[in-house]
């Protein structure tokens, strides 16, 4: 049985111009401890199917097909049976990291207390005990000041590991990644991701990872599935679907559209430009080859906050 199972998944939303369909039949399958990376170029749909997994719908939005977890309907689930799911057995991270965390309490408190609910430590000072180790493995430098520190009086990157680590205390059998490391540097990418991997090796942590990025999807590994206005146009493993990863560290800057595998728009930025909204469209440059190349239809869409709607569920998601 597969951990996750998504069939025929349909999400429309209704706006005044009209129904959006955001995502459009899609099928997908994750297996227990397996890495599934979700890969299109903005306003693909791809956070619209991962917010599904989450069973975060939107209010005027229609969801239809299945989305099966550990054998359980996720499509058209209360809120308290998804309430027992997410934060438990799925930890979330979101493409803004301040969706997942509480403003007003140290990470360092947040993090003990998601250990302590799900029994990985006991006792309050066990739990604080347990959380520099947590954040150093997030790729935290300074794990003791990050734990004393507020959410704002973190650097964005900090706060994407704090975040990071928030989600995977509860030891989730799967991790929704969205975007996690868009506002990283290339070498806290690598590290990322490297967490990602030992948490699938150590734990048997499955990983459905969002990104527009081909850089990030080859080097998650595993199975990756390309969207592109909202239906899946390949699917298959990494290094069939985008060839081999280029010699590490690969940074891409500017859009010149040569050579590089991943060419940002003018005004796109570089590595820490991407966060929700920000930047412009960001699309595939001549020469990029593959099955994911961006439509101009599609690639100019993405000027929302995916989140903006339901920042309390994301948090509680993320818990
Ligand atoms: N609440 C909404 N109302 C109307 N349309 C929406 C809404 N949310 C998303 N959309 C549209 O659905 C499509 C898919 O959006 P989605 O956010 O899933 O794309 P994405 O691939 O994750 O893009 P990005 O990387 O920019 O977040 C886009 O055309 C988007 O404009």
């Amino acid at each position: 049985m597969s951990l996750l199972r998504i069939s025929g998944l349909t999400v429309e939303h209704q706006g005044p111009g009209g129904t959006v369909r955001a995502v459009d039949g899609v099928s997908l399958a994750l297996p227990a401890a397996g890495t599934l990376v979700l890969l299109g170029e903005s306003g693909s749909g791809k956070s619209t199917v991962a917010r599904a997994v989450l069973g975060l719908a939107r209010r005027a939005t229609r969801t239809s097909g299945s989305v099966l977890f550990e054998g359980a309907e996720l499509v058209g689930a209360g809120e308290r049976a998804l309430g027992r799911i997410r934060g438990r057995r799925i930890g979330y991270v979101a493409q803004d990291p301040t969706a997942s965390l509480d403003p007003l309490r140290t990470v360092g408190r947040q993090i003990a207390e998601v250990l302590r609910r799900h029994g990985e430590a006991a006792g309050r000072r066990a739990a604080r005990a347990a959380v520099p180790a947590l954040l150093e493995a997030a790729g935290v430098a300074d794990p003791e000041r990050v734990a004393a520190s507020l959410p704002h009086q973190l650097s964005g990157g900090q706060r994407q590991r704090a975040a990071i680590a928030l989600a995977v205390a509860c030891r989730p059998a799967l991790l929704v990644a969205d975007e996690p490391t868009t506002a990283l540097d290339v070498l806290l990418r690598a590290r990322v991701l490297e967490l990602f991997a030992r948490l699938r090796d150590t734990q048997g942590t499955a990983l459905l990872l969002v990104t527009h990025d081909l850089d990030v999807a080859r080097r998650a590994g595993g199975e990756v599935a390309v969207l592109s206005a909202g239906r899946l146009t390949t699917t298959g493993p990494a290094s069939q679907v985008l060839g081999a990863a280029p010699e590490f560290p690969h940074v891409p800057t500017s859009g010149q559209g040569g050579g590089g595998p991943r060419v940002e728009g003018p005004g796109g930025g570089g590595p820490g430009g991407g966060g929700p909204g920000g930047g412009g469209p960001r699309h595939e440059g001549p020469g990029a080859g593959g099955p994911y190349t961006a439509t101009s239809s599609s690639a100019g869409r993405g000027a929302h906050d995916p989140y903006a709607e339901d920042p309390p569920v994301a948090k509680e998601a993320a818990r």
